[in-house]
């Protein structure tokens, strides 16, 4: 028995790395049987068959996972938004990150098109806003290699972001040695918008990055009102009178006080309302 990491999923195959080894596999029947099915960036255990060859016998406990690309166990999440066309959201970004949060992965923030910059005071504002809860890299499709340098190092990343931000462009000024894989990716992503895709993971930094871009839009649909707070980081440090305190109409509430003496970002706790009460709102009509 072996263990080794999901890479790429294809037609009922699994390809599994192990020492450094891809080894072809299947799932075996229970697993097709239950709702667990294997996932690239699962850690399995397999029993080769052949020279390279085998079958999964056992999924290993996921870290996290995410359905769009499906990839189980990332280290973090490049949430790509970018400075102009389309325009920078704070709201947007607050959305990708809390998400994220809720899904259990690491943000990173990566904000693209440099280039188009001609509001410096906006980088400043997004320098404030997250460079204390999160690393934040500021980039263009010229650049994207200087400036992400140590990002991918031993992880397994994800790149998520609004349509347009740049995801399909930061990939293939990333992955430019895979000179065949290249047009794979651009021709996957334009076909990516209305065919199931299968993801492959690709090294990259002696870690992994998916070469399928994640979600661009978000449904907050396995996270309720109660706990939505928790995904926003930045209000863990502020106590309130009530420890149950949502934030939101309760008296001495730390955190709004917090938004009041310019120590909490207006934005962060405008996001924060606005998905609060999307989640509410969802919730009634049940
Ligand atoms: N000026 C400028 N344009 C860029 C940059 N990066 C990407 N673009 C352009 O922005 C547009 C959208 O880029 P994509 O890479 O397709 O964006 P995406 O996030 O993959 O978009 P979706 O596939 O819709 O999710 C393209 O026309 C790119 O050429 C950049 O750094 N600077
Ligand atoms: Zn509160």
């Amino acid at each position: 028995m072996q263990t080794g990491q999901i890479i790429k999923a294809l037609s009922g195959f699994y390809y599994v790395e192990s020492n450094n080894e891809v080894y072809e596999t299947r799932a075996r029947g229970r697993f097709r049987k239950t709702a667990e099915s294997p996932l690239v960036g699962d850690y399995v255990k397999f029993q080769i068959e052949n020279i390279d060859e085998g079958y999964i016998t056992e999924i290993l406990p996921r870290r996290n996972s995410i359905i769009r690309p499906p990839v189980a166990n990332i280290d973090q999440i490049l949430l790509t938004a970018s400075l102009k066309s389309p325009d920078f959201s704070f709201y947007l970004l607050d959305r990708f990150i809390a998400y994220s949060e809720a899904n259990d992965i690491q943000p990173v923030i990566v904000v693209t098109k440099n280039d188009l910059n001609d509001d410096w005071d906006l980088i400043e504002k997004i320098k404030t806003v997250y460079s204390g809860i999160y690393d934040v890299y500021f980039t263009d499709k010229a650049h994207i290699n200087e400036d992400l340098q140590d990002v991918f190092k031993d992880k397994l990343s994800v790149l998520a972001g609004q349509s347009g931000a740049g995801k399909s462009t930061l990939l293939n000024t990333l992955l430019p040695h895979l000179d065949l894989k290249t047009d794979e990716i651009s021709n996957a992503l334009n076909r990516g918008k209305h065919t199931t895709r299968h993801v492959e993971l690709i090294s990259i930094d002696g870690g992994f990055i998916a070469d399928t871009p994640g979600f661009s839009t978000i449904e907050f649909l396995n996270i309720d009102k109660y706990n939505i707070k928790f995904c926003f980081t930045d209000f863990n440090q502020y106590q309130c009178k009530f420890r149950e305190c949502l934030h939101i109409n309760e008296p001495k509430c730390g955190v709004k006080a917090a938004v009041e003496a310019g120590e909490l970002p207006q934005s962060r706790y405008d996001s924060y309302v606005k998905i609060y009460n999307e989640i509410d709102n969802r919730k009634e009509r049940y």
